[in-house]
């Protein structure tokens, strides 16, 4: 488990993380989630003891990071792309870790296996593609065994198998019961990976939240309407006690009610139909308006948003 308390870091002027409290679960894939420079890693570099923090407290399993014993036992890392001597094979890289960390070489094979590079364990470094780099870097996160894994936006910059790859790789290891913290800023990414959202906007926490609970409140599902006879089909709508949102472009949008009852409404009374369209809301959309919003009220208040308002104000800002 990771625990944060009122969490800060401010450089000068400038508050990068602020006064964030959230814990990180075993068991799940915890995503982490923010606009670029919302303090995502700028948090991740305090969990390991690379960054002091002005304020506040995290704790690893109870202990700060720099007293624990063995600490590439208790949590493992991949942060932004590792220095690796390009003259080095991955081989020699990792050997180099698990001596200097007291891991014995035999786990150095172990994670070559696991993320897939054995083949390539002799070849040096600086030949490596991105994909290659970025399985080095989570090998040598998974060198010490660790029960807690964390992963600095993971997937930037791979393709689609990589992708895939680290993704079933994320789940695997929160099914081992292990605690697995990603960061990205792609909500898509995250809803196929994470259980657990904790979203962050200017270093503050804007919801700390089940996967199941952000897509019920965000997938709003609506039908979008057009006619030439807009009126008239208001009217009818309004007849049948259905509410209808005019969106500015000439279509309308209808909630809680289906395509089906629409159209044969609609036929009924004669009304020629040019779209009639179930739609449903995208999660990166209402991430989006989440962190929007932040940047908005942070602006007006210094009162940290909850979790509430977030799903609120996607529903206020529909309207
Ligand atoms: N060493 C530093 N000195 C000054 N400002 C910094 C420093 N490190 C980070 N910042 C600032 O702190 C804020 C948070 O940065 P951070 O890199 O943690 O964000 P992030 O969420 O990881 O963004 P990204 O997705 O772009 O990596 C940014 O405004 C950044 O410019």
């Amino acid at each position: 488990m990771i625990e944060l308390e009122g969490l800060t870091k401010r450089y000068g002027e400038k508050v990068a993380v602020n006064n964030l409290t959230f814990a990180v679960r075993p068991g799940i894939v915890t995503g982490f989630l923010g606009p670029n420079g919302a303090g995502k890693s700028t948090t991740m570099r305090m969990i390991l003891g690379l960054d002091r923090p002005t304020a506040g407290d995290v704790r690893i399993d109870g202990t700060h990071y720099d007293r624990l014993k063995d600490p590439l036992t208790s949590i493992g890392a991949l942060l932004e792309a590792k220095g690796v001597h390009p003259g080095r094979s991955a081989y020699h890289h990792l050997l180099c870790l698990a001596q200097s960390n007291g891991i014995p070489a035999r786990r150095v094979h172990e994670v070559l296996d696991t993320v897939g590079l054995s083949a390539v364990a002799r070849k040096k470094a600086k030949g490596f593609s991105l994909g290659m780099g970025q399985r080095l870097g989570i090998a040598a996160a998974l060198l010490g065994d660790p029960r807690i894994l964390m992963f600095d936006e993971p997937v930037n910059g791979l393709d689609p198998e990589g992708i895939h790859w680290i993704r079933t790789l994320m789940k695997s290891l929160a099914a081992q019961g292990r605690t697995v913290f990603v960061s990205s800023h792609l909500m898509s990414e995250m809803a196929l990976t994470a259980d657990h959202l904790v979203v962050i906007g200017q270093g503050r926490l804007l919801a700390d939240t089940s996967m199941a609970e952000f897509i019920q409140r965000n997938s709003r599902s609506y039908v979008r309407v057009r006619s030439p006879e807009r009126e008239r089909l208001l009217d009818v709508l309004h007849g049948a006690g259905i509410t209808a949102v005019e969106n500015g472009n000439g279509t309308l949008e209808v909630d809680g009610s289906k395509a089906e009852h629409i159209g044969e409404l609609a036929a009924r009374h004669q009304l020629v139909l040019h779209e009639l369209s179930p739609q449903q809301a995208s999660l990166e959309e209402a991430f989006m308006r989440l962190t929007a919003e932040s940047v908005e009220y942070h602006a007006h208040s210094d009162t940290p948003a909850s979790a509430e308002r977030w799903g609120d104000g996607w529903k206020e800002g529909r309207a």
